[in-house]
């Protein structure tokens, strides 16, 4: 399998590294305005390194589009000619839609909505993954890629702005939650790389407990509050200051702003 991936930023490269640590490709073309920022992966001789994208679509079957919604438009109207009907089109851009994409290089192509993480440079995104008629035909193909890069869901395409909510932007939430936590760990006395470690290591069993029980949080909260001990204490603080509801607020409120980028 030969992969493109067009546009290395923040989320193009974590693909790369992704990708380039499971190595199940047999080449991989980044390409980006700017290479400076990848040039560590030149080290890799099945990557090629490029600022001409229509090479890159060219000399690969699956193409992910990595660029930022202002930018996308313009790069896949210049590629489109291009794409021929073998290639999987992938475009990772927060509110483009798959109508969009058709309308610039075709409804007759295998077009595939991804909404990864960040944690996808190490093998632990949740990614959401929606496509086109076409598309479909490639959908197992699109899984077998992603779930060597963390845990893959399909969903209609209406609900991957719910998911870059949840899965995309969340990255940004739950680490709030940490820094958070270690400023109340450093406030009742550790070290500030102490506190960091605590909360982290924390996060990380709390996630793992449900992934491997398959509890719901609350049992396992359950376990953790003894009757008039200092958790339920915590806890219902924390509540009374609307923890639950600020972080459902910032949620619909990031889903408000998806929706509002998708209109405009
Ligand atoms: N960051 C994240 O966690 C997530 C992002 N997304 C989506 O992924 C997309 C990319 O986001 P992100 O990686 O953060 O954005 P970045 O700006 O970090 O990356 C986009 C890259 O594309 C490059 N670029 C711009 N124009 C061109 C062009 N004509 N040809 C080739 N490359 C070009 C940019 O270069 P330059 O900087 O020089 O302009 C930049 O390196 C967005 O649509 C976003 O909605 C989705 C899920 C998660
Ligand atoms: O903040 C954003 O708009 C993009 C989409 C999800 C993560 N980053």
């Amino acid at each position: 399998m030969k992969i493109a991936i067009i546009g290395t930023g923040n989320l193009g490269s974590s693909i790369a590294k992704g990708l380039i640590k499971n190595k199940s490709f047999t080449s991989l073309y980044l390409s980006d305005k700017n290479t400076a920022a990848v040039q560590a992966f030149y080290k890799e001789d099945y990557v090629t390194i490029t600022s001409d994208n229509a090479e890159a679509v060219k000399k690969s079957d699956v193409v992910i589009f990595a660029l930022q919604p202002r930018h996308i438009e313009a790069v896949m109207e210049s590629v489109a000619k291009c794409i021929k009907k073998h290639h999987v089109i992938m475009s990772v851009a927060a509110g483009f839609e798959i109508s969009k994409i058709e309308s610039l290089i075709g409804a007759d192509k295998n077009i595939i909505r991804v909404m990864p993480n960040t944690a996808i440079s190490i093998g632990k995104s949740m990614t959401c993954l929606a496509a086109n008629d076409k598309g479909e035909e490639k959908i197992e193909l699109a899984k077998k890629i992603f779930n060597q890069l963390g845990a893959t869901m399909v969903i209609p395409e209406e609900q991957i702005q719910a998911a870059t909510v949840i899965c995309a932007s969340g990255i940004a939430f739950w680490m709030r939650l940490i820094r958070a936590t270690t400023q109340g760990a450093i406030q009742l006395g550790f070290e500030a790389e102490e506190a960091h470690e605590l909360a982290v290591q924390t996060c990380f069993g709390s996630a793992s407990l449900l992934l491997e029980s398959g509890k719901h949080p609350e049992q396992e909260i359950d376990r953790v509050t003894t009757p008039s001990g200092c958790t339920i204490e915590g806890l219902n603080a924390m509540e009374h200051q609307g923890l639950s509801s600020a972080l459902i607020q910032g949620i619909v409120a990031s889903f408000e702003k998806i929706n509002h980028l998708k209109n405009s």
